[in-house]
């Protein structure tokens, strides 16, 4: 019955068989309507006696890509062919030990066989014409025999095995091969026969030919003694595993043993992978063994030979060389293949792992630390975590620990984003970030290690501009992760990427090339509108920019808290950079200036504008100082930004010569306290007094950015930020801590004053229940004040109850063991909650100045890691609305204007004081 040896396309030759005036070897079946170009016999061997060289080329190659019979035989000896005397395509994934390894035979492999065959002719012994299946078979032997020959030409060949090693060696190049080609060399009855028989007997040696055999069997032998074991090593790790040999596995894995890509691994690891790795061999230069974006399917080890490794966009990043492993991030991380492999040499050699047995024995136990390099550099550092997924296979996966900003987004792209599919934060996002955030985290830090306008330089590189690769789908992956990051970096982030230039020139420009794709592509759809629901984002978010543009703000001037002036009066009103602030300037005589300012300006700005309109010399040198209500002077940087909104409670700006700095002196009034709105504590009702302070805390902390926090860690200069709604929510805290002794130390009646403390332990208590730790935190910090705690009359007088409440409530902000009362009794609460702020800015402070930014180079994504886990808590917090049920209403007109400006002496030296006077020291 015919089979189909196999289907020829469209550019596709055949017949050249019309070369050797042989009869055609197969029949040609037209499978539809073909068009052919014919080219006639005479014709043919024309153009061939012409172009010889190009035309073995072209015949070879055909004969090599349509997977047919013997290629052009030479009959020259000493010929090396230009194709294989068995020409076939290798199939790595059924490696048949019958089979060459290479193209050709080597020169030197090719020599050697030459001499053996003649030797063989000469002496008449085992290669002889025999009959098989009722065909003749010109000039073979059986294996046994070519075994028992090779024995008896040096006594250094000691066992059967090593000859038969030798003949291995030769029918790996397709020297000798297996006659009916579906054996490796074995020392049995199978028959074996040289290339030059193959289409009948090849010519016999003259007596020159013998003369110079005998001369280089010598030199030969001592080549195949030595490519014998490799050879036997090759042919066993080319047996499907169950052929395998309990021999046979101990010999792999004794090679296995010395494998610099396998040393980290145990060796009852190593046993089994002696059952599981597959040899591949791949004898072009050139050839691609796997594209970047391809699924990943085996990861490899090279045993001979070198490799490319190349990335879109930025060609060969570097070269593997023997002993280097490559291609397990596809299997570890779930992704598609990061680079494209390109063999750099003829006849490379790979051990190969393939995906199901790399999962069940190597991918937990895999390495802790790979790093990927770029040009001789380190561009990429991961790690083994854990991510504890029951369903997936393992309970490992690699994270980013260090990389150059561009790798670790080139990564982010490739390996957490799905190419295709995975749109808008699904479960699927909800479940890699929960276990691994990598995403998250480099959202939530980038603009430490990579400013936006880097950002979007590289995301413009990594959208392929272009409708035409040669793989679409690689193509529409490509572009489909970067729209994907996008949408989750504007919903994420929102209001820094709309306030910037070239993250809204970017965005613009990305959704119209993405509407232009879908339409050119006919793909991308989802992608389409995945970047129409940013740009509305954007749109909405422009709109309320316009209607909130040119908001005016206050620091008035007896320290209340900063309000706004003019603009929208909404209570979650964003302080933006280009916003105006209205504040005062002291000289050293205490006269001032009003200045009215950009949030955003300079220390260096202001100033300038304050010497101005006070007439100070130009030439002196002049400073910018903070003079705080207890006399304490603190200098800004001339880059320093949000200086009005930084100050403390009572604090007032000043600008003097820098000698004269030691005579600057604080106002009288800030000595006082600040002007409050009028009211009495003890008439409102105290759970109506938390409840909102609770509502305006919590619009306080919502108009706070998380990486507002990061500039205030890494310093507001650094990145040319404002940090005002944090200072805004920063000075609050210390509002409410400082009223609290205020309060207290301004009631000079003894029983008023424990009525106010018993009120004050109640308003935590109500804050507490209502989540608001920020307030909570700040009473209880009020009451523990020196100035309160030594009150000793007011303590004594205050009923036990409310004194074991507040022990209670001591306890849980007892900063021992680093806050933990605090942090485990947060970590069983729900969102909304407005945590306790200072507590946050301190571990952003702790993890800043405990870890390098940057490593060798590299960033220290580690550290970002822990910044962002902090910046997500509050995400967290704010994770759900708040709704309270309201107190039953008695004064909340007055009560909501009484708590958003309290009176507050912030000077300790004179709080203690006044304490002092209310109680003086008891001798
Ligand atoms: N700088 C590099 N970037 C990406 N891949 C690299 C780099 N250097 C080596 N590789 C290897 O190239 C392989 C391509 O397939 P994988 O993504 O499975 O795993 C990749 C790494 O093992």
């Amino acid at each position: 019955m015919p089979v189909t040896l196999c289907t020829l396309g469209v550019g596709a030759t055949f017949g050249e068989s019309i070369l050797q005036d042989l009869p055609r070897d197969s029949t040609v079946v037209t499978q539809t309507t073909c068009e052919l170009l014919r080219v006639e016999q005479q014709d043919f061997r024309l153009i061939w006696e012409k172009n010889k060289e190009l035309m073995n080329d072209l015949v070879a190659n055909c004969k090599l890509k349509n997977g047919f019979g013997p290629g052009v035989n030479s009959k020259s000896p000493m010929h090396r062919p230009k194709s294989p005397p068995t020409r076939r395509s290798l199939s790595p994934d059924q490696p048949n030990p019958a089979e060459p390894i290479t193209d050709a035979p080597s020169t030197v492999m090719g020599r050697i066989g030459w001499t053996l065959r003649t030797l063989l002719l000469s002496q008449n012994t085992c290669l002889k014409d025999r009959k098989v299946s009722g065909k003749l078979v010109r000039k073979c032997a059986p294996g046994t025999e070519l075994v028992d020959w090779i024995l008896s030409l040096s006594p250094i060949i000691h066992t059967r095995a090593q000859g038969a090693g030798m003949w291995q060696a030769l029918l790996e190049e397709g020297v000798i091969s297996h006659v009916a080609k579906e054996q490796g060399f074995k020392d049995k009855c199978f028959l074996y026969r040289f290339w030059q028989d193959e289409e009948g007997a090849g010519a016999l040696p003259t007596m020159e030919d013998i003369n110079t055999a005998e001369e280089q069997i010598h030199e030969s032998l001592s080549t195949l003694i030595q490519r014998g074991p490799d050879a036997v090593l090759r042919m066993i790790l080319r047996k499907p595993s169950h052929e395998r040999s309990s021999d046979d596995l101990e010999t792999i894995y004794e090679e296995l043993l010395h494998i610099r890509a396998l040393s980290h691994l145990s060796n009852s690891i190593k046993r089994e992978l002696a059952s599981a790795v597959v040899f591949e061999a791949h004898p072009k230069a050139g050839s691609v063994l796997f594209h970047q974006g391809d699924e990943g399917r085996s990861w490899y080890i090279i045993l001979r030979g070198s490799v490319d490794v190349v990335i879109h966009g930025k060609g060969t990043v570097t070269t593997l060389q023997e002993g280097d492993d490559f291609g397990k991030l596809a299997l570890i991380n779930d992704a598609p293949r990061a680079a494209t492999i390109v063999l750099r040499e003829n006849n490379c050699h790979f051990l190969r792992v393939d995906k199901d047995n790399f999962n069940r024995t190597l991918r937990d136990v895999e390495a802790n630390t790979v790093r990927l390099k770029e040009h001789g550099k380190d561009v990429l550092i991961l790690e083994k975590i854990s991510t504890q997924q029951k369903q997936s296979f393992s309970h490992f996966k690699y994270t980013v620990m260090a990389g150059t900003p561009q790798k670790m987004l080139e990564h982010l792209l490739e390996t957490r984003l799905d190419g295709r599919g995975n749109f808008g934060g699904g479960d699927n996002f909800i479940m890699t970030t929960a276990h691994d955030p990598f995403l998250d985290d480099f959202l939530l830090t980038h603009v430490v290690f990579m400013p936006t306008h880097h950002l979007v330089d590289e995301l413009a590189n990594q959208y392929p501009f272009y409708t035409s690769l040669p793989d679409r789908e690689f193509l529409l992956a490509c572009k489909s992760r970067v729209v994907q990051f996008v949408y989750k970096w504007v919903t994420t982030i929102r209001q820094p990427v709309f306030d910037d230039e070239s993250a809204v020139e970017f965005l613009e420009d990305l959704a119209s090339e993405v509407e232009n794709d879908c339409i050119q592509l006919d793909a991308l759809q989802e992608e389409a509108s995945l970047m129409h629901h940013a740009m509305t984002q954007f749109r909405r978010y422009q709109e309320d920019r316009k209607a909130n543009s040119g908001q005016k703000w206050k620091l008035p001037p007896c320290g209340q808290p900063i309000g706004l002036f003019s603009g929208n009066k909404d209570s979650r009103t964003i302080i933006m950079p280009q916003d105006d602030i209205i504040f005062r300037v002291y000289c050293a005589d205490h006269t001032y200036c009003t200045l009215r300012l950009p949030v955003d300006s300079t220390a260096e700005t202001i100033k300038l504008c304050a010497a101005d309109k006070l007439k100070l010399r130009p030439n002196d040198e002049l400073l910018l100082v903070e003079v705080k209500s207890n006399g304490e002077r603190v200098t800004f940087k001339d880059n320093d930004i949000s200086i009005p909104t930084a100050l403390s409670l009572n604090g007032r700006i000043f600008v003097s010569p820098k000698d004269h700095l030691d005579a600057l002196t604080c106002l009288s009034e800030q000595e006082e306290s600040t002007q409050g709105i009028d009211g009495d504590l003890e008439l409102f009702s105290t759970k109506e007094l938390a409840y909102y302070m609770t509502l305006f805390d919590w619009d306080l902390f919502w108009c706070v950015h998380e990486y507002e926090l990061l500039y205030h860690t890494f310093g507001r200069h650094h990145f040319g930020q404002i940090t005002a709604n944090l200072d805004v929510f920063l000075r609050r805290f210390n509002e409410l801590q400082f009223w609290v002794v205020t309060e207290i130390c301004m009631t000079s009646s003894l029983s008023k004053r424990v009525a106010v403390l018993r009120k004050f332990i109640k308003l935590a208590a109500y804050c507490k229940e209502y989540q608001n730790l920020n307030a909570f935190c700040a009473i209880v910090m009020g009451l523990s004040n020196m100035a309160i705690s030594r009150l000793s009359l007011t303590w004594e007088k205050l009923p036990s109850k409310f004194r074991k409440l507040y022990t209670e409530f001591e306890s849980l902000i007892d900063p021992s063991r680093n806050h933990r009362s605090y942090r485990v009794s947060v970590s069983k609460l729900q969102p909304p909650i407005v945590p306790f702020m200072p507590l946050l800015l301190k571990d952003m402070t702790f993890t800043h100045e405990g870890n390098k930014t940057s490593l060798d180079g590299l960033v220290n994504f580690e550290k970002m890691h822990m910044l962002a886990q902090t910046l997500r808590t509050i995400r967290f917090c704010r994770s759900r609305h708040l709704v309270l049920d309201p107190p039953s209403p008695k004064s909340e007109g007055e009560v909501k204007s009484y708590i958003s400006c309290l009176r507050v002496i912030d000077n300790q030296r004179i709080l203690t004081g006044m304490s002092q006077k209310l109680e003086p020291r008891r001798s």
